[in-house]
């Protein structure tokens, strides 16, 4: 059985059983989500993290493709409690590192007490916890990865159809790491959904000259997303705006707002979201590390129950609308997927006019 070690900041080397060989290295986050494994190691927001699973067994539903959420895995590799034969066979086959039998109770409560921290980890007949340690130390910091869009974004525009013929309605969605299911929940809707790379251009946005500005997902700083963040500014007040986590944070930034890094941000299924006008609480899937500081121009009308942190901002006067948390959901519950009917609904619709 191959050796397997995994070197936490600070020096501690916790040994472990080697699934899939390999070194990496990457920021150690976790996810108490018990379903999902396969939509959540597909998400492309988690690039160049470590992903540890808290649900004690991974993978005892096998693995379907028609589940991911993109055409790779994204952690840079995996850990968990237990993970099954299928889970090890595909991390295998995407060369992603993996570890198992190891406590993921004690690595969760240090990340919770500590915070996110960077970790280097070493599987295979000869790893040594040296090697670990040596991966710890090249691990760049989450907010180092400059170009971490490219990494995850298209490098032309993809163009999906609406499934609604008769809706003209069309959103330009900048791609700075988008999960299949975003795009998915628009098309479904009607919506002809034009997938712009994450460095677009004014000239990109008018060639499709959308009725909707749309900032996706992705991973990392938002600081490191600055042509996304011009091109909200350029068109707010110009174009109905809406974006999801990390495009909550481009938008907010570009709106006079700040972000911030979290202690250890939140992942998982069951993060409780109070409606501020409602009253209503819905249950959310989340997954990040950063959040807004200061939301600018926008208006918090949503915010997380366990801690305060903003969930949603808008501004009606602006047309715009956007959510910390992922309304598509895969995994996680679908008590939010009307955000997106809130989107659309924003657009002025492109119908013929008929003259008589
Ligand atoms: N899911 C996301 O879009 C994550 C946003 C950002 N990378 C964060 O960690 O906060």
């Amino acid at each position: 059985m191959p050796g397997a070690y995994v070197a936490l900041e600070g020096g501690h080397v916790v040994e472990a059983r080697g699934r899939v060989p390999g070194t990496a290295c990457g920021e150690l986050v976790f996810t108490t989500a018990y379903t999902g494994y396969e939509e959540s190691l597909t998400d492309p927001s988690y690039e160049e993290q470590v992903l540890t699973f808290s649900y004690p067994l991974i993978g005892n539903y096998g693995v379907r493709e028609e589940r991911f959420e993109s055409d790779r895995v994204h952690p840079r590799a995996v850990v968990a409690r237990e993970l099954t034969d299928d889970v090890v066979e595909w991390l295998e086959a995407e060369g992603v590192p993996a570890v198992d039998h190891l406590d993921t109770r004690d690595l969760v409560g240090g990340i919770r007490e500590q915070g996110a921290m960077k970790c280097g980890i070493a599987v295979g007949e000869n790893a040594t916890p040296e090697d670990a340690l040596a991966e710890l130390e090249r691990c760049p910091g989450m907010s180092d990865h400059h170009d971490i869009g490219a990494q995850v974004s298209v490098h032309e525009r993809e163009i999906h159809l609406g499934e609604d013929a008769d809706d003209d309605t069309t959103v330009a969605l900048v791609d700075c790491g988008a999960k299949g299911s975003i795009i998915d929940a628009l098309v479904e809707r009607g919506a002809d959904v034009h997938v712009l790379p994450h460095d677009a251009t004014e000239d990109d946005v008018e060639d499709v000259d959308p009725d909707v500005l749309f900032v996706s997902n992705g991973p990392g700083d938002p600081a490191n997303f600055e042509a996304a963040q011009e091109l909200v500014e350029t068109y707010v007040g110009e174009l109905p705006l809406a974006g999801i986590c990390l495009g909550q944070q481009i938008i907010a930034r570009a709106l006079g707002g700040t972000t911030e890094k979290m202690d250890f941000g939140h992942r998982g299924v069951n993060q409780p979201v109070l409606d501020l006008e409602s009253g209503r609480v819905v249950m959310t899937t989340q997954n990040h590390g950063y959040t807004v500081a200061d939301p600018g121009e926008l208006e918090v009308t949503q915010i997380n129950v366990n801690d305060d942190t903003p969930e949603g901002l808008e501004n009606d006067d602006l047309s715009v609308i956007t959510r910390q948390y992922h309304p598509e959901a895969n995994p996680g519950p679908h008590d939010t997927f009307d955000f997106f009917d809130d989107v659309l609904s924003m657009a002025p619709r492109k119908r013929l006019v008929i003259a008589d």
